[in-house]
């Protein structure tokens, strides 16, 4: 799809820090959410997701994280309302994670650390063509991000760990269908915050609208220990990394407000 066909990696340094902030960047993402600073905004409507779970195409290793890629060519899969004004559609989603389950999350709530944290990447298909072209512009993305915490085992979630031996290496792909994504979305979709922010890796472009869940889902320590089998390097590589942290550091809010769908 456009979205896989151009997710080539940069060769980022796994925990990649990159440059603190983009030249001239004042809305960078991830940020620290701190909860008595947001501001209740009774005009942000609750999500709609409309997935399809037979435009689910591959999950590869990118040497970053690990991707499940949707078939972006068609509005089958869909995101729309929220503070959203037009339709996005589902192109990919992705996890960061840590080395131990004390961190791992890109975001934070009151500085509250997550083990892992899921982002589901959407593009305006109303005003653009493609995921590149989107990703270039102020209102091209938007991404909704979940946090895990380590608790019961996720059943939804297992057949996506089930394939991840198959991805171990940077550069892997292994057929991957009929995975509903919405599987993963916590019971309560209606309470998040928003904020303008950019792509947590490069281009690191300002283009996303951030929808970050109150709610968080569990997995199960084991299933999070998976993810941690995976490594950064392509199997020719001497030295193996473990693809661990892959998270980037926090950026500065440089005035932004971070607005919340609930009082
Ligand atoms: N963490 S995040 O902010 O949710 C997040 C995203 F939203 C992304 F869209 C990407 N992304 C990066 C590219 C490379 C493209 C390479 C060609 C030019 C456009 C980017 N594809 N998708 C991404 F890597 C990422 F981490
Ligand atoms: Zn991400």
């Amino acid at each position: 799809t456009a979205c896989s066909s151009k997710y080539v990696l940069s060769q980022m340094h796994p925990m990649w820090q990159g440059p603190l902030a983009v030249p001239g960047g004042d809305r960078q993402s991830p940020i620290d959410i701190v909860v008595r600073k947001s501001v209740y905004d009774s005009e942000l409507k609750p999500l709609v997701t409309d997935y399809d779970p037979e435009t689910c195409q591959q999950i590869w290793n990118n040497g970053y994280s690990f991707l499940v890629e949707y078939d972006d060519t068609t509005d089958k899969s869909t995101l729309k309302g929220g503070p959203l004004q037009d339709q996005f559609r589902l192109c990919q989603f992705h996890f960061h994670w840590g080395e131990t389950n004390a961190w791992g999350s890109e975001h934070t709530v009151d500085r509250r650390l997550f083990p892992a944290e899921l982002h589901l990447v959407h593009w305006n298909s109303d005003k653009y063509s493609l995921f590149e072209e989107a990703v270039m512009e102020d209102n091209g993305l938007a991404v909704i991000g979940i946090f895990l915490k380590v608790g019961k085992r996720h059943e939804g979630l297992q057949k996506l760990v089930d394939a991840l031996p198959a991805i171990r290496h940077k550069g892997s792909i292994v057929e991957f269908t009929r995975f509903d994504p919405a599987c993963l979305l916590p019971s309560n979709t209606d309470d998040y915050w928003t904020y303008h922010g950019s792509l947590t890796t490069p281009p690191l472009t300002e283009s996303v609208t951030w929808m970050v869940m109150k709610q968080h889902i569990e997995v199960s320590h084991d299933q999070l220990a998976v993810f941690r089998s995976l490594l950064f390097t392509a199997a020719e590589e001497e030295v193996q990394k473990s693809m661990v942290n892959n998270f980037r550091v926090q950026q500065p809010l440089r005035g932004r407000t971070v607005r919340s769908s609930f009082s």
